[in-house]
């Protein structure tokens, strides 16, 4: 393909992309590996190039574009290699027009720009949400100690007791370790909400939202496989995920549990004041991830932020009656809106005053409520907000 060509192709793929996202449809990758899957005469550089341009253009638009071309100039007025490829050529994009309409910047649609604003995520960490994550993995230690870990590729310590750095695309899923369980694929801060839960050999802990299980498996690893360990959600898909990456990892004390939305307490009576810990990782908006998923910002709405912090609170009702008098609860959100954090948990706290906060331990991140926030431009990992109660 022609460089112009690539651009075009791109083009098309954004107005699919910008499409889906107002109609709550297939994400962007999918969307890609599905036009790379039907164009086999895309080559390998050619899929890099066009990837790299759609998730591109996607970063340098602030709300919504209307059109994929508006996008693609967008990002032209970021990159001055794009805009003399819009050069009419054959399968190349039409030359600019004078008046052409160019889709705007900034960080996230204007009102949730807002919500940030008053969250206190300033401009430049709303910016920092963008940008391209590293991919962090944990050593894990039912199978591997992070100290004499032999990897292909050099890899640096992260703050997380088990974690590594290497490069974004590094090809770890073809590694002998990945395959031998040794290693998994895992944020910095996911690593560190687990960490938070404190969870020990021989406890009952339960994994309330575990959806296909990242930070179980990180838990079972803490407890040394003693103990027991459930893994709850609403989703069968992603529960039925967990069984093989069990597998893999050698994690051998986990019991799942499908729930009912909103007769979760069905499947979960019998451990009603068991718990030592809960985790819950609970649905949300996902601004902590737009580093990986930057045109979630799209699908994200008022009505859609109302119905997620109103599971919040319920999950939150349901793990301060599975808790054991004296177990702890931890609340975690990948999100950095204080509606789904700080204000989330102050609410939880005013509800069952027979709660305490206690400050998550965990070595990096900074206060925010009776919680802490872990941001990518202060701590180089997703957004998350971390909150302890006992
Ligand atoms: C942030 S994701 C969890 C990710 C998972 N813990 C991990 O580390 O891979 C939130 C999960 O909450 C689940 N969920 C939504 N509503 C729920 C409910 N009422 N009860 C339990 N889980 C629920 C979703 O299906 C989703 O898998």
């Amino acid at each position: 393909m022609t460089p112009a060509a690539r651009v075009q192709t791109s083009i098309e793929l954004l107005d699919t992309i910008i499409g889906a996202a107002r109609s709550k449809g297939a994400p962007a990758d999918r969307i890609l590996a599905d036009w790379f899957r039907g164009n086999r005469f895309a080559g390998s550089k050619d899929r890099r190039a066009i990837r790299e341009l759609v998730f591109s253009a996607i970063r340098a638009c602030g709300p919504a574009p209307e059109t994929g071309r508006a996008a693609m100039l967008r990002l032209a007025q970021v990159d001055r290699s794009i805009a003399p490829l819009f050069d009419g050529s054959n399968y190349g994009p039409a030359p600019i027009g004078d008046d052409e309409a160019v889709a705007a910047d900034g960080a996230a649609p204007v009102w949730l720009e807002g919500l940030l604003q008053e969250s206190e995520i300033g401009a430049q960490e709303a910016k920092s949400l963008l940008e391209r994550a590293p991919l962090d993995l944990r050593a894990n230690t039912l199978k591997a100690d992070r100290a004499t870990l032999q990897l292909p590729a050099a890899a640096e310590c992260t703050d997380a007791p088990n974690g590594l750095r290497l490069d974004a695309g590094t090809p770890v899923e073809q590694w002998a370790a990945f395959r031998d369980g040794k290693i998994e694929v895992q944020d910095t801060g996911s690593q560190l909400a687990c960490l938070a839960v404190g969870a020990k050999p021989g406890e009952t802990v339960i994994d309330l939202c575990a959806g296909g299980g990242g930070k179980t498996l990180a838990l079972a690893a803490a407890m040394d496989n003693l103990g027991r360990l459930i893994a709850s959600d609403t989703d069968r898909n992603r529960l039925a995920r967990l069984a093989p990456r069990a597998e893999r990892a050698g994690a051998t004390n986990i019991e799942t549990r499908l729930l009912d939305p909103n007769r979760e307490m069905d499947s979960l009576a019998d451990l009603v004041g068991q718990a030592d810990a809960i985790l819950i990782d609970a649905p949300c908006s996902g601004t902590g991830t737009w580093r990986r998923n930057p045109e979630a910002r799209w699908r994200l709405d008022e009505k859609e932020l109302a119905r997620l912090t109103a599971v919040q609170s319920h999950l939150l009702d349901i793990a301060a009656k599975l808790v054991k008098p004296a177990g702890r609860i931890v609340y975690v959100t990948c999100s950095l809106l204080d509606e789904e954090g700080a204000k989330q948990f102050d609410a939880f706290l005013a509800r069952y005053p027979h709660f305490a906060a206690r400050a998550p331990n965990i070595p990096i991140g900074r206060p925010r409520g009776k919680g802490t926030r872990l941001s990518p431009l202060h701590d180089g990992t997703d957004g998350f907000f971390i909150a302890c109660a006992e």
